[in-house]
């Protein structure tokens, strides 16, 4: 990158480019702008001559100009204003060939150039040079390199300059912007052409080799070392761009081998005059260079010391004030901030707030205590909503956002009458509430009318995904980032300390962060779940358990025509009259489009009916303004059926939902099945609700092995080996084997799947249901498909009660299933829970013992061998 002699060769005749008020140096890159007359020719010829990727071939002869001399009033005035473009006695040996720096100085001198005013450079003044050799280069801003003034004579053209390249040239708003770079000092021996431009014979003088020998030289050479050293040290003190300094260090490393072009460069950028500069160009010997710089150099250092005090003196005065003046405004704010906070709060606060006063605010700590302070501060302490507890008003709340959900709307109102009683005895309330039910059932909605009807501020804190408790109580504040937790945050966000919450409640709860307790009994904690399974027992005590089960078909039409419809079309910029849903259509949509126990994805489907009403509307609308036939068309060219109509259409009738929203999603698994031996239908509920499930079995050679597939856990697999044990010992009775000793599985092997295999499969109410298909299998004979069964069983032959019978009975009736064999001990929560409407369409049968589970799955085709104990109807006394 530095070059000790130039590797370009040098033409003897180079064009020359006259600098009025610069000095250009060897190693140095310099940008100027050019838009005088004497020079603009030359870059047009220069472009003109070269191809852009050539331009670097270019060298040009660099030359200060002398100032021509001028009025003697004009001086007078200039030298007043301290103008360095004093008069100017030229030193006109042009033709000379005089190697010898002296006559170009002498010149200089005669000139009689007065200093400049001597400072530091802003970061403003230095132009970093992206060039290949990276240097700097000192330019002020909006300095123009040469000014568009007077016609130039031959005579003023210094006899020194410096041959340069071209790095790059742009044409620019009055001439020219080019980017040089310095190569080797040049003697002029004579000027040959002066139009359109200067041309001129050249000598290169490149630095001589550095003997080493040579003591004075070396003296020199430490003595540079030691200046430029503290020359730089005293930059950094003085915050120069880094790129600047780091060109400068690296150059001075190099300063034993290339004196000479660190000379240069350093003059490049220390403050000095053109006099100084041309000074330093036509010190061709380095032995007259070097001292020159280091004078120059240690001038540049005591000006820097000098304006390096006064600037450390002023900022230091201005920023003791300033600051005071800052913290005493932000100390204020805070504490206004803090004020009426509960006394145990205050104390805390006051505490961090006399920490904060001590701190630096640059430090990490201030800002981290800064924080909690705001936190301190943002948070609603005593700031509550009015409560409204009218019941009367809850209520028609609940019923106009709700349809249905009779029994929950009335557990939630007595909760709300007895919140009133206890808050106007002044006593604390009772039990959190704790919605439970599948997705998509209200009960998020439920919250939210709750919190209307009080006339309260409703937050949701989702919880799923949360397997910290930090993300609930905050982190402690040693930890870099700490944060207050989810329930502070929402309390922060509802501004007030009573908004309606879905979670748990606990009175004095601490966060981690703020690690002063906050009273969050005003709150109202609703807490949801999908499942109770999930839900520890002592938490699960302390809540007042309202479930929500899955909706029946009937009722999901009705949510739909009274809430869910009606929203969509408003939500769709429509009216109601704009969009009329047939009962038919609207039941379509739920059969054969969702199947969930919610309504979140009917809302979703109906979503898609009005946005296809909506397109439809709109079209028509546009066809009538402008009179013009529909152009849409489906792939073959014909448009669909409702866009054909002139007229809009509110209808959606039970055709129109397939053409909408596609194929039907889905078939109804029970109808569409043939009753087959070895599949009977069950019944399933988990978490998101209940539904109907098939037990598969079938048999084949082998050595009485069961095999057990389709996700199925520890308590399901126990159901199906006592299922067959209770088949294989029985096998006689039921007509199964010819005699009582045989084994039915002594040359077979059983399998029994459940399909659906990606989804996980519990518990023990699946076992009548596998006794019903294993002996389906083994006897041939079939369980209708519409028939369902649900209930535990026992070794003896016990038919027990199941969980989940409301959600079960639902979901079977939203399959069609029409026939349900379940535990008689389970009648009472059919009478209770069934709606009526679903009671009436199912033909439910109460077993206590697998006997009448048999009787009632197989309608009397599998019959009970006579004389057997089981003929009797009795239990089985051999277990
Ligand atoms: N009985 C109902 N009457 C009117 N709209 C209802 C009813 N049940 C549910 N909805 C509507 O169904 C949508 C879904 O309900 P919501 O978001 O409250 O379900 P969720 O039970 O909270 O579900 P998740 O367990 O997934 O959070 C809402 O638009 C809600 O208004």
């Amino acid at each position: 990158m530095i070059r000790s002699t130039p590797s370009i060769p040098i033409p003897r005749t180079v064009p020359l480019l006259p600098l009025h008020d610069k000095v250009l140096l060897p190693g140095v890159v310099t940008r100027l702008q050019i838009s005088r007359r004497d020079s603009i020719p030359l870059f047009e010829k220069i472009l003109r001559t070269y191809d852009r990727k050539e331009l670097h071939k270019c060298i040009i002869g660099v030359f200060p100009v002398h100032p021509l001399p001028k009025p003697v009033a004009s001086v007078a005035n200039k030298a007043e204003d301290g103008d360095d473009n004093d008069n100017d006695d030229e030193d006109s040996d042009t033709g000379s060939g005089n190697s010898n720096s002296g006559s170009g100085r002498k010149g200089a001198k005669a000139a009689g150039y007065r200093k400049k005013k001597t400072g530091v450079y802003s970061d403003d003044d230095i132009v970093v040079v992206g060039s290949s050799t990276g240097q700097v280069v000192p330019m002020r801003p909006g300095q123009s390199s040469q000014s568009t003034a007077t016609v130039l004579s031959p005579a003023s053209i210094h006899t020194m300059g410096c041959a340069a390249r071209l790095v790059r040239l742009e044409r620019a708003v009055g001439g020219f912007t080019v980017m040089l770079e310095g190569i080797v000092r040049l003697r002029l021996n004579k000027i040959l052409t002066q139009v359109p431009f200067f041309e001129a014979e050249v000598t290169p003088l490149p630095d001589k080799p550095i003997g080493k020998s040579d003591q004075q030289l070396q003296d020199y050479i430490v003595a540079l070392k030691s200046t430029s050293k503290e020359f730089v040290s005293l930059l950094q003190v003085l915050k120069l761009p880094a790129p600047v300094l780091t060109q400068l260090q690296k150059f001075l490393e190099n300063v034993g081998l290339i004196p000479g072009q660190v000379v240069d460069l350093l003059m490049s950028t220390i403050e000095s005059t053109h006099e100084e500069k041309i000074m330093i160009l036509d010190a061709t010997d380095l032995k007259d260079r070097i001292p020159k710089a280091v004078e120059l150099l240690t001038r540049q250092i005591h000006v820097l010391k000098i304006s390096q005090k006064v600037h450390d003196n002023v900022e230091g005065k201005l920023n003791k004030k300033q600051r005071e003046f800052y913290l005493r405004q932000q100390m204020a704010a805070i504490k206004e901030e803090l004020a009426n906070l509960p006394a145990e709060v205050q104390k805390a606060a006051d505490r961090e707030l006399k920490r904060l006063k001590k701190m630096q605010p640059a430090s990490s700590e201030y800002s981290v205590i800064r924080n909690y302070l705001d936190w301190l501060g943002d948070l609603p302490w005593t700031k509550s909503s009015e409560d409204i507890l009218d019941v009367e008003r809850a209520r028609k709340q609940l019923n106009d956002d709700h349809h249905g959900l009779e029994k929950v709307k009335r557990r939630i109102l007595e909760y709300l009458a007895v919140t009133k009683l206890q808050q106007m005895k002044g006593e604390v309330k009772g039990p959190i509430i704790c919605l439970v039910g599948p997705p998509g059932v209200g009960k998020t909605s439920l919250g939210r009318s709750i919190a209307a009807a009080m006339g309260r501020k409703f937050h949701r804190i989702s919880l799923g995904g949360v397997w910290d408790e930090s993300e609930i109580r905050g982190h402690r504040r040693t930890y870099v980032g700490a944060l207050p937790g989810l329930v502070i945050h929402g309390l922060k966000k509802c501004e007030v300390n009573n908004p309606v919450f879905l979670l748990e409640q606990n009175h004095t709860f601490t966060d981690h962060y703020l690690n002063v307790p906050f009273d969050l009994s005003k709150i109202l904690f609703i807490a949801t779940a999908n499942s109770v399974d999930t839900i520890p027992a002592p938490l699960l005590d302390r809540m007042e358990l309202i479930t929500i089960p899955g909706y029946t078909f009937a009722e999901k039409l009705a949510i739909a025509t009274n809430h869910l419809l009606p929203k969509q079309i408003r939500l769709h910029g429509l009216i109601e009259e704009d969009v009329k849903v047939t009962e038919q259509a609207l039941l379509k949509v739920a059969t054969g489009y969702t199947r969930e126990s919610g309504v979140r994805q009917l809302e979703r489907e109906i979503g898609s009916l009005v946005r296809a009403k909506a397109v439809e509307y709109a079209e028509v609308q546009e066809r009538r303004l402008l009179n013009r036939p529909t152009t849409t068309t489906d792939s073959q060219g014909t448009p669909p059926a409702h866009n054909r109509r002139l007229e809009y259409q509110p209808l959606v009738a039970v055709d129109d939902v397939e053409e909408i929203l596609g194929q039907e999603k889905y078939v109804n698994e029970v109808t569409e099945r043939l009753p087959t031996p070895g599949v009977v239908t069950g019944m399933a509920y988990n978490g998101v609700g209940g539904g109907i499930l098939f037990i598969e079995v079938s048999q084949m050679p082998g050595k009485g092995h069961l095999q057990l597939t389709g996700s199925l856990g520890d308590v399901i697999k126990e159901s199906a080996q006592i299922a067959l044990s209770w088949v294989k010992s029985h096998g006689y009775e039921i007509g199964l084997t010819n005699s009582q000793g045989q084994n039915i599985m002594e040359k077979a092997d059983v399998h029994i799947h459940m399909p659906g295999g990606g989804t996980p499969k519990d518990g023990p109410s699946a076992g009548i249901a596998m006794v019903c298909a294993l002996v389906s299998m083994f006897s041939n004979q079939t369980v209708p498909a519409a028939t369902a069964l649900t209930g535990e069983f026992t070794l003896r032959g016990l038919v027990m009660p199941v969980g989940g019978i409301k959600e079960k009975v639902i979901a079977a009736h939203r399959a069609a299933v029409r026939k349900i064999i379940m535990p008689l001990r389970n009648r009472k929560d059919v009478v209770s829970d069934v709606p009526l409407n679903v009671r009436d369409e199912i033909e439910f049968s109460y077993a206590s013992t697998i006997w009448d589970v048999l009787k009632e799955a197989f309608e009397g085709r599998v019959v009970v061998r006579a004389g057997t104990p089981a003929a009797n109807g009795g239990l089985d006394s051999r277990m």
